[in-house]
């Protein structure tokens, strides 16, 4: 039997939340989720089509109805959700509720240098923006998605997060 563990991954994009999470659940030996990739698998559209063609509001509501379908289901996973997952409905609740969040803290600086090296036409928050404006626009997410990151039960900052640091976190808060 699998541990009854849920550990869900929060953050802006480009903070690792994908690979970290991945890596983090083949060292715990659980399920691994990207809630993109689910949105993309059960709807057979990449995310950059959804808002294309559907519009942002069909995402948030997509991303909400896979969220609480996979915080419902299975035990013992990793859910790395999109940088907007916790910020729209009632979704922090919902993953407080069912879950051990985790906000990963990451500079923007460190941000930046990342998503510059990432194509950001997979990424409809930057699509179109030079660089001047991805900073800009990282700045702004934060400014407006911070309050939901923070009410993370577990927040790691730090430019070079690691799954030990992770693991050592988490059991400080099962022991508190
Ligand atoms: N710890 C890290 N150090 C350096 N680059 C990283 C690190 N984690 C992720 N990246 C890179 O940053 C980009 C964004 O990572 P990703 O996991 O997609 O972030 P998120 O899912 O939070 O948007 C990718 O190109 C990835 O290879
Ligand atoms: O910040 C956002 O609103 C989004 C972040 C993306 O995920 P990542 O944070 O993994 O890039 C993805 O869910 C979608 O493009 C919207
Ligand atoms: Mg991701």
């Amino acid at each position: 039997m699998r541990a009854p563990l849920k550990i869900v991954l929060v953050g802006l994009p480009g903070a690792g939340k994908s690979t970290f999470g991945r890596q983090l659940a083949r060292q715990l030996n659980f399920t691994f989720i990207d809630l993109d990739h689910l949105i993309e698998q059960e709807t057979g559209k990449k995310i950059s089509e959804i808002f294309e063609e559907e519009g942002e509001g069909r995402f948030r509501e997509l991303e909400s109805q896979y969220l609480s379908e996979v915080l419902e289901g299975i035990e013992g996973f990793v859910l790395s959700t999109g940088g907007g997952t916790p910020c729209f409905n009632d979704n922090m609740e919902l993953i407080n509720e069912k879950s051990v969040s985790v906000y990963l803290e990451v500079s923007l600086e460190e941000l930046l240098r990342r998503l510059s090296k990432d194509q950001l036409g997979k990424r409809p928050m930057f699509a179109g923006l030079g660089q001047g404006e991805v900073i800009l626009k990282l700045k702004n997410l934060l400014a407006s998605r911070e309050g939901y990151y923070l009410q993370s039960k577990i927040k790691l900052s730090g430019d070079d997060l690691s799954t030990e640091h992770l693991m050592s976190e988490l059991m400080a808060y099962f022991r508190s």
